[in-house]
């Protein structure tokens, strides 16, 4: 195969590349300007003279090509790792503000008999899609408010459109910009914290073949005040179900307390069905953030964080939150919550010391002699019950604040929720934070091992000083120790661990994951997960901004 650049960015409009160079473009009706708070421009973006980074927009809407190899990739790695997350944060006149923002890019490296392909791409969403067309950013992303501005009069039509964009779930984004899945009738989608961005692609060629609508009317398409338009980031996808946690915003609309449904859908369908309900505990506010959630054999762990939905930022889309679209609210208590996979009932609601768990690790059941469970125990990457995190995460402090001390300090909380009634859990952290630098998020386990008794975690850790997590970490939560993988200027994305076939040992196997190197490259690195050390690295011609999550997809045998 050779290269192939296909649409690029650079051939579009300037004014869609580099948005700070270009004279302001007012939107076309003139009562809703585009852009809402003074965004910093982004130091690097377009600059001739430094090197694009994980920071800076993609440059080619879609590449594909063969991959140089550097090392020897295991002759059974056969499949096709995909990694999804944001890669263009200016379009027009937006510049975006948060990391969280930027538009899916999807990257694919395909690893066969010892060679590697690879490939990026452009998720065609309506968000992206309609930015290019209007020239600006019409949906509300996770900071980006398109109706947050000066100008906009927040009168009652104002209002009303917000919340009806609410209710139709028409304002909110529809970018899948964080995670990617195989579904096991073999569907694969990308998806973020609406419903209606679950979008399906074809793994191979990185194209958007559409939006997945679910066939159950849950999301407030038929009934008109069953409000459930958003959902857990991190849907736990097994050989028989797509499992996921929708957070219930009907205490906007009745008197009903806010909680969560605990959905699945079987493989093959598109509909929804409830599993259960679970009521929040945290007062008459509102449900909190749920970008992922556990599952154990028996049960789902549904967690009540003190960051909370904000009511007021949601009905009306130019008001701003504590924390973009969140409030941290830490008076209202932080809960997590079991709920049996059988029957849908609650069977343990603890309340637990304050926590910012944006990716929970693993669970698993702590059994009695009789295989009783007596207590579930859950692990996250907490950020130190902060959620100042969110605030380290915008472009301007990634771009300005390199090699600077910023970077909140993060731990692998371990909680232990008693099955017994008891009305609070335990919280420790799991090993001594300094092991991985005092900073741990997107993390990985083996497959295998989701809602078992495991040992070892994969995260992106920390080499102070940095502002963003720099290194690859192995963490034993059994020796309580932590190995790390580490090059200068580094900015990793999820390394996700691929177990070799045939393999008993929980770390048999190799981690992959995409990197961006301190001088404007990007590779995909293969570590052999037992030692932890680098056999292969895959590099790409240009630079990909950074990325997110990561999925695996085996090659049939
Ligand atoms: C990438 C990541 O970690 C998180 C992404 C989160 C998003 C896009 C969340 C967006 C939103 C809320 C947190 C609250 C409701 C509005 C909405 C914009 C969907
Ligand atoms: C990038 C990130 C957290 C980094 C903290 O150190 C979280 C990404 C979330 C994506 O889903
Ligand atoms: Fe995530």
């Amino acid at each position: 195969m050779t290269a192939s650049y296909l649409p690029t960015l650079s051939s579009a409009p300037r004014s869609f590349l580099c948005p700070q160079r270009t004279s302001s473009l007012s939107s076309a009706t003139g009562r809703r300007n585009p852009v809402f708070h003074p965004v910093k421009p982004a130091a690097d973006c377009c600059s001739t003279k430094n090197p694009a980074s994980a920071w800076t927009s993609a440059r080619h809407e879609r590449w594909e090509g063969d991959l140089a190899v550097e090392g020897q990739l295991p002759a059974w790695l056969k499949g096709t790792y995909l990694r999804n997350g944001p890669g263009v944060w200016e379009v027009g006149s937006t510049a975006m503000e948060h990391l969280f923002d930027g538009y899916a890019t999807l990257v694919r490296v395909s690893f066969r008999d010892g060679r590697a392909t690879g490939a990026h791409r452009q998720v065609d969403s309506d968000a992206y899609t309609s930015a290019k067309s209007h020239g600006r950013a019409i949906h509300r992303e996770f900071a980006h408010c398109p109706t947050n501005n000066p100008n906009n009069n927040n009168n009652l039509l104002d209002r009303v459109i917000d919340l009806v964009g609410l209710v139709t779930g028409t304002s909110l984004t529809v970018n899948p910009n964080t995670a990617v899945a195989r579904l096991s009738d073999g569907r694969v989608v990308c998806l973020s914290e609406t419903t209606k961005s679950t979008t399906l692609i074809d793994p191979e060629t990185l194209g958007t073949i559409g939006k997945f609508t679910y066939t159950d009317g849950l999301s407030g398409k038929s009934r008109l005040l069953q409000l459930l338009p958003l959902q857990s980031a991190h849907p736990v996808v097994t050989e028989t179900e797509f499992m996921t946690v929708l957070p219930d915003l009907n205490s906007l609309v009745t008197r009903r307390r806010p909680g969560y449904l605990v959905v699945r859908m079987e493989a093959g369908s598109n509909e929804r069905k409830v599993v259960g309900r679970v009521e929040c505990r945290g007062g008459p506010t509102m449900p909190g953030w749920v970008h992922s959630f556990a599952v154990t054999e028996n049960f789902v762990v549904v967690p009540e964080m003190a960051l909370r939905y904000s009511a007021a930022s949601l009905v009306n889309n130019s008001e701003r939150a504590s924390f973009y679209a969140l409030d941290w609210i830490p008076e209202s208590g932080s809960y997590l919550h079991v709920m049996c996979k059988r029957t849908g009932n609650t069977v343990a609601s603890v309340e637990v010391p304050p926590f910012v768990v944006i990716h929970f690790i693993n669970a698993y059941e702590e059994k009695r002699h009789d295989g009783q469970p007596t207590a579930v125990v859950v692990d996250g990457c907490d950020h130190n019950g902060d959620p100042a995190i969110l605030d380290a995460l915008t472009l301007h402090s990634l771009r300005s604040l390199r090699g600077k001390d910023v970077l909140p300090d993060a731990r692998v909380a371990r909680f232990r929720i008693p099955l017994d009634g008891s009305p609070y859990g335990e919280l420790e952290s799991a090993l001594d934070p300094e092991e991985h630098g005092r900073a741990m998020d997107m993390c990985s386990i083996n497959p295998a091992y989701h809602g078992k008794k495991y040992r070892y975690a994969y995260a992106c850790g920390a080499r102070r000083p940095c502002n963003f997590p720099n290194t690859i970490a192995k963490i034993d939560l059994v020796d309580k120790t932590a190995k790390s993988w580490h090059e200068n200027g580094v900015v990793p994305s999820e390394p996700f661990f691929v177990a070799r076939p045939g393999a008993s040992d929980e770390d048999d196997g190799v981690v992959i994951c995409t990197v961006n190197s301190d001088g404007g490259g990007s590779y995909t690195l293969v570590l052999d997960a037992e030692k932890f050390q680098e056999i292969a690295r895959v590099r790409f011609p240009h630079s990909l901004p950074c990325g997110f999550h990561a999925f695996w997809i085996p090659d049939k045998m």
